[in-house]
């Protein structure tokens, strides 16, 4: 999109945030443009060109903006500012930092700078004069907050470029030159710690993006052990209000094998999103023992915020992730609500009289989800490192309704569904996630089997089927002994229900509040798979059925009373040893 002289041109019509502009040269799709108005700046960007007029959708209210004022259109699409600091940062969709703002609401015109221009980083060098570099090639490093930040050649450098010097190991700003690399023709390019990207199109540093196969442990058993994500995978969790949506994201962000944390936060209400801008800061990071926001950048929007901001915020946190990724760490993107997100497509795609899809939502509904979570993903990098974008969403489905077009969508997009159930949050079976409903899509992939058996071991998926079929019978049992009465029922109805209790207090329910539970590691997850299985697999003898809750809950209550943090030693295994003559009185 590289002019010579900027397009510029006059407004012609106003509705709402939505702006006619008349233009005396080319505008692109998705370009920038400032209106200006008495001594304010209003940024907005291009979504439709016809003929000479420019339909702009402008990020903050146009209250006041006149037909005739000036335009001027800036040449490149919506780009958020990367370098060092933006860690511990909270953000709006346009990268203002909400820390140097009024609340969480824009100040009309006022756009704050992303970093820090006068802080000095320790920066090491890692490319030598002489060498070979493109795009995202590391030439760098500073170390923000433990970890690697790497100096990448700016992804728009498209051709490959000799290193001419580097700087010494030392300290400066992230605008000093580090670098000097020179073109084809020897033509020398300095080269900073800052470089912009666009956010509503993927930037493709890397060389390889192969279908995701690494387990990405999370410390969550009804993740982990039943429907796993992994490393670069995407995953939805739809949930009611008050369901535990909540605690849950707050478990996989501290607990899950990620360097980075990206948070976007689409709330309803300001409120909600101040809660995530209390609540976070106090996170523990049990990988580092300090706190979690040393290594999370926030994402934030409030519905009344202007409709553009809102949209461009889950592209700006895709982008913030896919910069780390670059780098060859591992980020895990929360996004918390993609409803309100689609929420703001509707609203623009509505101002814009496009023919509507289901529910008034864009045609293109699903194009867009789709495309935007296959940004995720586990890539490798032209210097043969990896790094990974692991994405999982919620959806916030409107009455429940999990047929709505969001979820639909989502539902298409994502490979893990983890559905929050009512009746569970309601019962307090937490984490709500139903065992039934959900699903983990990686698990019928080869290669994530063949890395099943290699971080877990052999036999490690045919007792995850068998665990899953088990909670499955479970459920059929309990409604037979529902619609037909206790004693009218084969005992073994009751045998199998309990049995799926038995997995169900065990395996599933895991309080995120208890320092053991909270957080239960690949290893002990095997073997308490393996020690409830052995519970199941097992025939028992009753003579009546009030027996068997009577028996099973004994069960569950020595399970419960297991300290899992030391089931390695030798206390633990005299334990054990009561839980085998327990058995012993009842088998077969
Ligand atoms: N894993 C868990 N262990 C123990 N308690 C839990 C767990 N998950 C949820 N809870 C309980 O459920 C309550 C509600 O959870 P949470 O605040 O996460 O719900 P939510 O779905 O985020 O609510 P909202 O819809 O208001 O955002 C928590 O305060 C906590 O008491």
């Amino acid at each position: 999109m590289e002019r010579k002289n900027k397009t510029t041109g006059k407004v012609a019509g106003i509705v709402a945030n939505l702006v006619t502009v008349k233009v005396d040269g080319p505008v692109a799709q998705n370009e920038i443009c400032f209106i200006y108005h008495n001594d304010e700046r209003l940024m907005a960007e291009v979504i439709k060109v016809i003929g000479v007029n420019a339909y702009v959708q402008v990020f903050e209210s146009t209250r006041g903006v006149r037909v005739g004022s000036n335009v001027e259109f800036e040449g490149h699409m919506l780009e958020v500012t990367l370098g060092p600091g933006i860690l511990s940062r909270n953000y709006d969709g346009l990268q203002n930092d909400l820390d140097k703002m009024d609340g969480v609401f824009l100040t009309r015109g006022e756009y704050t700078d992303p970093l820090n221009r006068e802080v000095k980083w320790k920066f090491k060098p890692l490319a030598k004069a002489g060498e070979t570099v493109s795009a995202g090639s590391w030439l760098g490093e500073v170390v923000e907050n433990s970890i690697p930040h790497r100096i990448m050649v700016p992804f728009k450098m498209e051709k490959r470029y000799e290193v001419k010097s580097v700087v010494d190991e030392g300290e400066y700003t992230v605008d000093e030159t580090i670098a000097v690399v020179l073109d084809e023709d020897g033509k020398e390019i300095p080269l900073t710690m800052v470089q912009k990207w666009p956010v509503k199109m993927p930037v493709k540093v890397y060389k390889h993006k192969p279908r995701p196969f690494k387990l990405l442990e999370t410390g969550v058993r009804c993740i982990d052990t039943l429907n796993p994500i992994t490393e670069g995978g995407t995953g939805f969790i739809p949930g009611p209000f008050g369901t535990g949506k909540t605690v849950l994201q707050h478990a996989i962000s501290k607990q899950a094998e990620a360097d980075i944390v990206i948070i976007a936060a689409c709330g309803e209400r300001a409120n909600e999103v101040v809660e995530i801008f209390t609540e976070f800061p106090e996170l523990d990071d049990p990988r580092t023992g300090r706190k979690l926001i040393e290594r999370t950048t926030i994402i934030a929007n409030t519905s009344n915020m202007p409709v553009a901001a809102r949209e461009a915020s889950v592209y700006t946190a895709m982008t913030l992730a896919e910069y780390y990724r670059t780098m060859g760490l591992k980020v895990l993107l929360m996004a918390d609500s993609t409803s309100r997100w689609a929420q703001a497509l509707r609203e623009m795609s509505n101002r814009l009289e496009e023919l509507p899809g289901p529910d008034a939502f864009p045609m293109d509904l699903s194009a867009v989800i789709s495309n935007f979570y296959a940004r995720a993903g586990f890539v490798y990098l032209p210097n043969g490192e990896t790094g990974s974008i692991t994405f999982i969403g919620t959806v916030s489905p409107a009455g429940g309704n999990l047929k709505e077009p969001v979820t639909e969508s989502t539902r298409k997009a994502a490979r893990c569904f983890y559905g929050l159930s009512q009746a569970r949050a309601d019962s307090k079976r937490y984490p709500a996630i139903d065992p039934i409903d959900s699903y983990s899509k990686y698990l019928e992939y080869p290669e994530v089997q063949e890395n099943l058996v290699d971080v877990v071991g052999e036999g490690w998926l045919s007792d995850v089927i068998k665990a899953k079929d088990i909670l499955l019978r479970g459920k059929e049992a309990m409604e037979q002994i529902n619609i037909l009465g206790d004693d009218s029922v084969p005992m073994s109805f009751h045998d199998r229900f309990w049995k799926s209790e038995l997995i169900d207090f065990v395996i599933l329910q895991q309080d995120a509040f208890d320092s053991i539970d909270a957080s239960t590691p690949l290893k002990r997850q095997k073997y308490m798979l393996a020690k409830v299985l052995e519970v199941a697999d097992s025939e028992f003898e009753f003579a009546h059925f009030e027996e068997v809750s009577g028996f099973f809950k004994e069960v569950i209550n020595f399970f419960k009373q297991m300290n899992y943090s030391e089931y390695e030693s030798d206390e633990f295994k005299k334990h054990e040893k009561s839980l085998e003559e327990l058995l012993k009185e009842r088998r077969n």
